[in-house]
């Protein structure tokens, strides 16, 4: 099954709304229409942005796609600084990350939090972008399929093999996550080439070639191209490169398969 490439560009803490706003125009402007039938792309700016962002998308019919970084396991009630996927949904989001690895780090979610966050987001309709990926050292013990795949397999529990087809995965390995260090493709393809097998296993090959399974870590415009060549790596969430709109549309059009714009 063809299976579109996204292209997702995670903002973190960066960009006030006036940024955004200027950030989202330079990038909808750079890549022509033509592009977006060949790739999907989505900027995940944070909460305070996402209004401005949406009445720019909105306002001016863009192609571009937008979606948020995180959101709260719960519907709605006394969770003080949450933001739920209901509200995420009401502002037109696409797209939500859940479990990167900045968030398991720094706010200790766990595996059982991940899998609520990703069960919330399906239900209001909202495609999570799923993170896995591996610490250094988890590497250096040549453990690092075996963990991405249990990451997956946790976040994933209790879902119907449906619901596993609106999920995109995205594997990034901690070590490559702005260290300049990117994972080789070879490398970045043996672990998504294992977490489709994984999917195939509990959920069968019709969802697993369905899911796309994006490399995050370091991607740029200068090694784009060969990451997405590989036969299971579905595009890129994209960090640093996604603040800068002459770069992103160029990693975006790359993506496409050219030519830059
Ligand atoms: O964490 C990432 C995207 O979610 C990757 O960040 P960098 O592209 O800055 O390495």
């Amino acid at each position: 099954m063809a299976r579109l490439p996204l292209i997702a560009g995670n903002w973190k803490m960066n960009l006030n709304h006036l940024e955004a706003i200027a950030l989202t125009q330079k990038i909808a402007f750079s890549l022509p229409e033509k592009y977006f039938a060949k790739v999907e792309v989505t900027v995940l700016p944070p909460f305070v942005d996402l209004r401005s962002v949406q009445t720019l998308c909105d306002g001016d019919k863009l192609l571009l796609k937008y979606g948020a970084q995180d959101l709260s396991p719960h519907d709605s009630g006394a969770y003080t600084g949450d933001v739920s996927g209901a509200m995420l949904a009401k502002l037109g989001c696409s797209y939500v990350v859940v479990g990167h690895s900045e968030r398991r780090e720094y706010h200790a979610e766990d595996d059982d939090l991940v899998n609520r966050k990703v069960r919330a987001a399906l239900k209001h309709g909202v495609t999570p972008i799923l993170c896995v990926g591996e610490k250094i050292e988890v590497r250096e013990q040549g453990e690092h399929v075996g963990h991405c795949n249990n990451q997956l397999i946790a976040a994933l529990k209790g879902l119907k093999a449906e619901q596993v087809s609106n999920v995109v995965v995205a594997y990034e390995p901690v070590w490559a996550i702005g260290t300049g260090k990117v994972a080789t493709s070879a490398d970045a393809q043996e672990v998504c080439a294992a977490l489709r097998a994984a999917l195939a296993e509990k959920y069968g090959a019709e969802v697993a070639d369905s899911v796309r399974i994006l490399y995050g870590g370091s991607v740029k415009s200068g090694n784009i191209s060969e990451l997405v060549k590989q036969r299971d790596i579905d595009g890129a969430l994209v960090g640093g490169a996604s603040l800068d709109g002459d770069e992103f549309s160029k990693l975006c059009a790359l993506a496409a398969g050219g030519p830059l714009p």
